[in-house]
């Protein structure tokens, strides 16, 4: 502390006096730890703590026997599968102090990732994974009175300290000690600041006083903390990243509500609790979209998870059909028509497909080729397609029918390239635009498989018998709502006869019709039996963002909505005669939020790409503005203009809807789903901006927040 804190209390003063020596205590046993393992063996952590725990084991109390050995068979564990490990970093430690007072009176620990013990200078980091100090840390209040199973015996006692800290390059900058927060300033004065405008609190409180003025001051300075979120798993959660490995999970919850954030801390906990059933090269990760899987894996990362793999379900499905058919590569139609991918994905098509073709009776029968054969024969019985919309009750148009059945036409066509095999000059076979004859053209898609097709082929290869693929020790599945079960029944072959995998999923996310429910979810992956959490509390959103996702969802939404645990700013409605106004309006609110806040992110989300296109056009000369496609986020501070359908699971400081449109977001069910999606990235601050005649989803008629 640099300058002397005199509007703080004593009892603050004596928390930042005692969190600001016990930081100093830590470095200096940590300091003095690398230096006896050797500089050699630096990158040998485990072997330096080993000789600490011994050391240490030497002179203890007896109440501390039991932690020292346990850390040690933990470490020996470790060492014995060669794994390496770091002594904790000097520059952030730890994210929690615990102080128990037990049967042998008080003990301080702290939560870090990575375990290190000096007991004679009354240090112990522990591992946040390491299941009897984490529960109780997870699972009290300070004052509470605790009782848990550590190794072999009971321990009670009463949790004297709880306190989150943040540690900043080596420097003490923040403590939340109940309703007590402490911040310190760039010049290292302390403050006590309200619980609700920490930081911590899931990225802040979100300020701003108008809904005319877009900026809350929370993105103005960078924060850095190097352990996230982990530090702030409430109890349900901690309950649910605890369930026992074998058994299947599904995380249930609204926008925003830490789904993703289980998930991945399950994973940690299960490869740090069970190394060799639970691998890394054996646990995969399954998402929808690419940006997801970008932002997954920057989340796996600091969690120690860098070797599990991360794959879109694009990507899955097409590595996963090339094995089990065996083929160097499947040669995909560049593009499904929207409808028939709809067809393709429904319930009523797995329902109604088995009836239709029945198992191939040879291993002959069962070649890309031949299945797909005979799969495109069912596509093409107009009967049969009737029946498979009839059985989806309205979620399928009619117009469904004769989309596939002339998209299936075109793909079992005779490719140009036979028509014309008698034109021996390859020149000729180029268009005056360079391009190939085939291209863009309904012959391109000729001998073509939609990728809509791989899940429901292998599904068909798999009545006559194994598809041959490698199992995985665990599967998670994002944004599981998205998967049709086609794709569950093939994630159900990868698992076996384990069924450890976790699926964290939101029915009202959806962003296309046909999501055939949990129950038949549950029972396509052979999982009826899986622990289910509901998570309550909309962690991401402030009240206002939460409040009108819920009206958009109109008659969809849930009965039970979720908590907001923060205030925040009004959304701000913005309507506009004409589309160029709306568009210039949105440009210069960027270039006044982005100069004001310069380390926030901010989203505007188009309806469509075409739409984003022509907003990014009214920033595009600037440095912080990205026309973001492809998923290729960089999570870096300034403007992503991208649209509805990159979204899911990202979220952004800001949130600018630039053309909430009756045209672009009429009232249907999909509709309100995919509004209620790109609303719900908010995690400060929203903005919807309109022209023309506004949609009628955040119309007052439509029960939304009104508009100005
Ligand atoms: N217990 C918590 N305390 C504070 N913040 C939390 C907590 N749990 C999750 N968060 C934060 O809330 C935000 C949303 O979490 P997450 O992405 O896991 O939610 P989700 O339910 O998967 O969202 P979506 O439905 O959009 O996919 C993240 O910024 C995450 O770090």
């Amino acid at each position: 502390m640099n300058r002397p804190p005199e509007a703080l209390s004593e009892a603050a003063l004596a928390v930042i006096a005692e969190e600001e020596a016990l930081l100093t205590r830590v470095q200096t046993t940590l300091e003095a730890a690398r230096h006896k393992a050797g500089r050699d063996q630096e990158n040998r952590g485990l072997v330096a703590q080993l000789q600490v725990l011994r050391d240490d084991a030497a002179s203890a109390a007896v109440a501390d026997l039991p932690h020292l050995f346990f850390q040690m068979d933990q470490t020996r564990a470790l060492l014995d599968r060669q794994e390496t490990s770091q002594l904790p970093d000097s520059q952030a430690p730890y994210f929690a102090h615990l102080r128990l007072h037990g049967e042998a009176g008080p003990r301080d620990y702290l939560l870090g990732r990575a375990t290190f013990a000096d007991v004679s200078a009354g240090v112990r980091v522990i591992d946040w994974r390491f299941a009897p100090i984490a529960r109780v840390f997870y699972s009290y209040e300070e004052g509470d009175a605790y009782e848990e199973q550590f190794g072999e015996r009971l321990a009670e006692g009463t949790v004297e300290v709880r306190r989150l800290v943040v540690i900043e390059r080596g420097v003490l900058t923040r403590i939340i000690s109940g309703a007590l927060v402490l911040e310190r300033d760039a010049h290292g004065a302390w403050h006590e600041v309200g619980r609700a405008q920490s930081a911590l609190q899931a990225g802040g409180a979100g300020s701003a006083a108008r809904p005319g003025m877009l900026g809350t001051g929370k993105g103005a300075r960078r924060m850095e903390d190097a352990f996230g979120v982990t530090a702030l798993l409430d109890a349900e959660q901690y309950e649910a990243v605890s369930v026992d490995p074998t058994q299947p999970l599904l995380v249930l919850g609204s926008a925003g509500s830490g789904k993703t954030t289980v998930a991945l801390h399950r994973l940690a906990k299960i490869a740090f609790d069970n190394l060799e059933q639970f691998p890394q090269s054996r646990m995969k990760l399954i998402v929808p979209e690419p940006g997801l899987a970008r932002l997954s894996r920057r989340l796996l990362a600091p969690l120690g998870l860098g070797r599990v793999s991360v794959e879109t379900l694009d990507g899955w499905l097409l590595s996963t059909a090339r094995s089990a058919f065996d083929l160097p590569g499947i040669k995909l139609s560049p593009e499904t028509p929207p409808l028939v991918s709809r067809l393709k994905r429904h319930p009523a098509l797995r329902r109604a497909l088995l009836g239709r073709i029945g198992a191939p009776k040879t291993p002959q029968g069962t070649t890309l080729e031949r299945v797909h054969r005979r799969l495109a024969d069912a596509y093409l019985d107009r009967s049969f397609l009737e029946a498979v919309v009839r059985d989806a009750r309205g979620e399928l148009p009619s117009t469904a029918i004769d989309e596939t059945l002339e998209h299936t036409r075109l793909q079992r066509s005779t490719p140009l390239a036979k028509e014309l095999k008698d034109i021996t000059d390859p020149e000729r076979l180029i268009t005056v635009d360079g391009k190939g004859i085939e291209d863009d053209t309904p012959y391109a898609l000729a001998g073509t498989v939609d990728l809509e097709d791989l899940p429901i082929l292998m599904f068909l290869k798999a009545q006559h018998g194994s598809l041959g693929l490698e199992r995985l020790a665990h599967v998670v599945l994002d944004e599981a709502e998205d998967f049709s079960l086609f794709e569950l029944f093939v994630v159900r072959r990868l698992l076996g006869k384990g069924k450890s995998c976790t699926l964290a999923g939101d029915e009202m996310q959806q962003t296309e019709a046909g999501f055939a429910g949990w129950p038949e979810a549950l029972d396509e992956l052979g999982i009826r039996d899986a622990a289910t959490c509901r998570l309550q509390v909309s962690y991401r959103c402030p009240a206002p963002v939460v409040e009108l996702a819920r009206r958009v969802l109109g008659t969809q939404a849930p009965s039970e909505s979720a908590q907001a645990l923060r205030a925040g700013a009004p959304v701000g409605f913005h309507h506009f005669p004409v589309e160029a106004q709306a568009q210039l309006f949105v440009g210069e609110a960027l270039r006044d939020l982005v100069s004001r806040e310069p380390h926030a992110s901010v989203g505007v989300i188009a309806s469509s790409p075409e739409s984003a296109d022509a907003v990014y056009r009214v920033v595009a000369d600037q440095s912080w503005a990205r026309r973001v496609k492809d998923g290729e986020f960089s999570f870096e501070p300034g403007v992503d203009v991208t649209d509805v359908g990159s979204v899911k699971g990202l979220e952004f400081d800001y949130v600018i809807l630039p053309d909430v449109t009756a045209r672009a977001w009429p009232v249907d069910d999909e509709s309100r789903r995919r509004l209620h999606v790109a609303i719900t990235r908010t995690s400060h601050q929203l903005w919807v901006v309109s022209s023309g005649v506004r949609s009628h989803l955040i119309s007052p008629e439509a029960g939304a927040a009104a508009p100005r």
